[in-house]
């Protein structure tokens, strides 16, 4: 069968979205997702997004890794999906309550004079820190810096998740960092028995922090918003910044806040169509 698709970009974190709200796209999403985000062989994409019925909220969205695993949430995916959703009229609100599979987010399209979506603001729900939730092997019950032995090394890490997991590691200098083999080990350690995401970041100062992030099931990206979101929280936990923050990746910049009196974190940054097509699958 030919189906539609849409490639959009978040920060260069790139994915495709399919509108399976019919449910005629009856393929495997794990092994649809590996054929369609090959760069060789498909579409090329560091995920696949689907639109789907919601029963329970206005929309339901799930992401599948470019290796064909699912994640329970993608920060810059849902700005991608909110744009979509709102440009092609398929939701008529700016706000939208969006099902994933890391509870309801919510994000809101901000539109520029000629309506179209320039950027878009999503409350992102309260980080987890609970060890056992995350889910981290550790003898704390809460989230601290933990030490993971990599090779010869012992790596501090904090653990934190955004409804998928995050290991985050503060370093001197971002420049210096094998973020593919470090962030490679880190990802299958087996004190993450679900695996995790690997964020490195540097402090530049009190409200700023650079970031290169290692992603669970996709390898090396351009940026990751559920990783900025973590590293911002685990920044704030250790006294690093105060409880907002412009974080620089590689594919651009991320406004984080975390509301301490709501406990939801906020993620601010652009959405962008790159084009649509049809594929035979
Ligand atoms: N690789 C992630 C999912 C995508 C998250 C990332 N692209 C984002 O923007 O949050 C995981 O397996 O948890």
């Amino acid at each position: 069968m030919e189906i539609e698709f849409i490639k959009m970009q978040g920060l260069g974190n790139d994915f495709i979205l399919l509108d399976n709200r019919k449910g005629d796209i009856r393929h495997p999403y794990p092994d649809l997702s590996k054929k369609l985000c090959s760069r060789h062989f498909g579409i090329g994409a560091d995920g696949m997004i689907l639109i789907l019925k919601s029963v329970a909220q206005d929309i339901k969205f799930r992401i599948y890794n470019s290796d064909g695993s699912q994640a329970q949430m993608c920060g810059n995916g849902m700005r991608c999906f909110a744009k979509i959703l709102y440009e092609n009229k398929i939701l008529p609100q700016k706000k939208m309550r969006v099902d994933t599979k890391a509870g309801t987010v919510i994000p809101e399209v901000i539109t520029d004079e000629a309506g179209r979506v320039s950027s878009v603001r999503v409350d992102m729900g309260e980080p987890v820190l609970f060890c056992r939730d995350i889910p981290f092997k550790s003898p704390n019950e809460i989230a601290v810096e933990e030490f993971l032995t990599v090779g010869d090394k012992e790596c501090g890490i904090i653990p934190v998740s955004m409804g998928n997991p995050h290991a985050v590691m503060f370093v001197d200098d971002l420049e210096r960092v094998d973020v593919k083999k470090i962030g490679r080990s880190i990802e299958t350690h087996e004190r993450f028995p679900e695996k995790t995401n690997v964020e490195f970041v540097e402090v530049v100062n009190d409200k700023e922090l650079k970031m290169k992030v290692w992603e669970r099931g996709a390898g090396m990206t351009l940026a990751c918003g559920t990783g900025a979101c973590a590293a911002l929280v685990a920044a704030n936990l250790t006294g690093r910044t105060s409880k907002s923050a412009v974080v620089h990746l590689d594919g651009g910049d991320l406004d984080i806040q975390w509301n301490k009196e709501t406990n939801h974190v906020f993620k601010t940054g652009p959405a962008t169509k790159v084009f649509e097509g049809r594929i035979r699958i």
